[in-house]
């Protein structure tokens, strides 16, 4: 069996840079022994599928189901977000540093330039 991790990490948003590292360790172990270790073996496709899936059930959740359905549907979601960038080789820095880059830009202002282009 692997073996959980250590120590839980604060509640708070970093944690999700913790679970990519845990889930990016995870490439290559045995699939038997672990969860995030059976999607990579399945490929790109399923992982992709189960973060659509989750999507899903988040939307799903908002729409008909109340706030605690919507956090833990969220954090399927995230969960299987961090195995799709581990797939992809996207570490979650360049994703807050793109967040950060449009760090006060309205989206109604981006959308303008960009469609004025
Ligand atoms: N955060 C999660 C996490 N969230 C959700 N899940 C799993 O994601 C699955 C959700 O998919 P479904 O609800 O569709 O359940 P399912 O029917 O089992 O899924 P499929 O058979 O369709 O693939 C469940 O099996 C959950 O247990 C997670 N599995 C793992 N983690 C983290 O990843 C770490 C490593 O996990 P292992 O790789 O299993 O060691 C753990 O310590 C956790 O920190």
């Amino acid at each position: 069996m692997t073996a959980p991790e250590a120590t839980a990490p604060a509640p708070d948003a970093r944690v999700l840079d913790r679970l990519y590292e845990v889930v990016t360790a995870r490439k290559g172990a045995d699939p038997s022994d672990s969860y995030t270790a059976k999607l990579f073996a399945k490929g790109r496709g399923k992982i992709c599928q189960k973060f659509g899936e989750e999507a899903t059930e988040t939307i799903v959740a908002a729409l008909a189901e109340g706030p605690d359905h919507v956090v833990t549907e969220s954090a399927d979601l995230l969960y299987h977000l961090s195995v799709l960038w581990a797939e992809a080789g996207v570490a979650p820095d360049r994703v807050w540093a793109e967040l950060a880059r449009r760090f006060g830009t309205s989206g109604l202002t981006e959308k303008a330039a960009r469609t004025a282009e």
